[in-house]
């Protein structure tokens, strides 16, 4: 070995720099009289690499962690980065790129666009970057997901299952550093579920990617590498390679 890199002093692993940051946001909704405080001075990191379910009882908050992330929404407070850029006081011309390019989003309706073919939607996040899509490309994405024969086949003509095989495609095709589920699951059996965490699953550990997703069920949530749960605005605890039996238990205390 050179005795010269010995000496460098080591570089910090790459796996714990977060590929999403919020600190300190806040996110109030209504006016000074009706005000609702969706987000009250949340801190989190989501480690680049990862996958973080997000879970809580209804109106704690969720949708509007991943979308004030996702730079969906603006924060009243506090910052937020992603994949180093700090996007908090992005102009909507510099969001929009940024969700063309580094960010992927999947959500329980799907959201395909009923008139296009699924290669067609696929093929629609890298129109709107301005790239000219390959066949080929478009084919392995659907591919991967197990609808290579489907490719020519609109929405309508596919399962629940299917249709969000293909909205996964369309998030995967773009390679997006990270990818937001809001109920990835939520519209799916359970046989059709596993295969769409399994394919999640792969996305985090063959690429690298990072996910956050919301969800209410703790088999799915049982998936990733940790569960954050919320109430009231605020990350009130968290589990780190979840059983689905430990999720659902501390599910309960936390809705009780
Ligand atoms: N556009 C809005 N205007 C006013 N209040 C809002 C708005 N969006 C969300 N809220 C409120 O903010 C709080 C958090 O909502 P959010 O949708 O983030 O919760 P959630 O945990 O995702 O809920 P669910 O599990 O029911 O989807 C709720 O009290 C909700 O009523």
């Amino acid at each position: 070995m050179d005795t010269q890199t010995r000496h460098l002093p080591a570089e910090p692993p790459a796996a714990t720099a977060p590929a999403v940051e919020l600190q300190a946001v806040t996110r109030v909704y209504g006016s000074r009289t009706a005000e609702v405080r969706a987000l009250d001075n949340v801190d989190i990191g989501f480690p680049a690499g990862s996958w973080t379910a997000v879970m809580g009882p209804s109106g704690s908050g969720k949708s509007t962690l991943l979308h004030c992330a996702a730079g969906l929404e603006r924060v009243s407070d506090g910052r937020v980065r992603i994949a180093g850029q700090d996007i908090t006081d992005a102009s909507d011309h510099e969001l929009t790129r940024l969700r063309r390019t580094v960010v992927g989003f999947v959500f329980q309706s799907f959201n395909l666009i009923g008139s296009l073919s699924a290669e067609q939607n696929v093929a629609m996040p890298l129109r709107l970057a301005g790239r000219r899509p390959q066949r080929r490309e478009v084919r392995d994405v659907l591919a991967s997901v197990g609808l290579a024969d489907r490719a020519r086949h609109r929405p309508a003509e596919l399962s629940g299952g299917q249709q969000q095989r293909v909205a996964i495609a369309r998030a995967m095709v773009t390679r997006p550093a990270v990818l937001f589920a809001d109920e990835p699951t939520g519209a799916l059996d359970t046989r059709t579920a596993r295969t769409v965490l399994s394919m999640l699953r792969a996305m985090v550990d063959n690429s690298g990617q990072t996910i956050v997703m919301v969800t209410h069920d703790p088999a799915a949530a049982a998936s990733a590498d940790r569960v954050v749960f919320l109430g009231d605005g605020r990350v009130v605890d968290a589990l780190e390679r979840p059983t689905t039996r430990e999720v659902a238990d501390r599910l309960a205390r936390w809705e009780e």
